[in-house]
């Protein structure tokens, strides 16, 4: 299967999930059916109608490809401050918001504008606050996706334009 080719470290090699991995913590994005047994660079064999999930949670938290990947750093995306010119559509599997490959969301582009637009219409028309007793808490824990663990508390102040 044509997933499996594309990824870049034999960490990433899937292998078969048992109760014990605790995958509730770990993030498993899209999945893929192999349709033939498929043999691995590294000797292991996908069997024929393995479904194999993309650990996107362990790429994105991988120290061989982000710096300090802990750290909530969003200059880590800005070529100027030599950040990583990152292909969000697809095309890097150092992030792959959308998935990859022939089923990867059709809805990319259009998801990309409306959060940038809503993104923009929320700062142009608000000043955020923090919240002096509830501070801004960057901890993540994952649920069906990468979440805030504790919710974020801040002041909208509509700021004087027209929404
Ligand atoms: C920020 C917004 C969005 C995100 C993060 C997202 C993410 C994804 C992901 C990860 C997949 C699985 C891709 C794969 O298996 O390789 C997917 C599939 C899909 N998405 Fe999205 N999506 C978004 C917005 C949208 C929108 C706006 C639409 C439609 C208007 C849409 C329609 C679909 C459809 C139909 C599929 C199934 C494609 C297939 O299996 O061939 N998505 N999406």
């Amino acid at each position: 299967m044509a997933a499996f080719g594309l990824w870049p470290s034999p960490s990433w090699v899937p292998r078969v999930l048992s109760l014990d991995d605790h995958v509730s913590y770990q993030l498993l994005s899209w999945a893929r059916l192999s349709i033939t047994d498929v043999q691995l660079s590294n000797g292991m064999v996908v069997p024929s109608h393995t479904t194999a999930m993309v650990n996107m949670w362990n790429i994105t938290h991988d120290s061989d490809v982000w710096k300090n990947p802990l750290e909530f750093k969003r200059e880590r995306f800005m070529e100027a401050e030599s950040g990583a010119n990152v292909d969000v559509r697809g095309g890097d599997l150092r992030l792959a918001p959308f998935g990859a490959g022939r089923r990867v969301c059709p809805g990319k582009n259009l998801g990309l504008v409306i959060v940038m637009l809503w993104v923009a219409k929320l700062l142009q028309n608000f000043e955020w606050v923090q919240d002096e007793i509830h501070p801004v808490d960057l901890e993540e824990v994952l649920k069906l996706s990468c979440e805030m663990k504790n919710p974020l508390v801040v002041m909208a102040i509509q700021r004087n334009v027209p929404f």
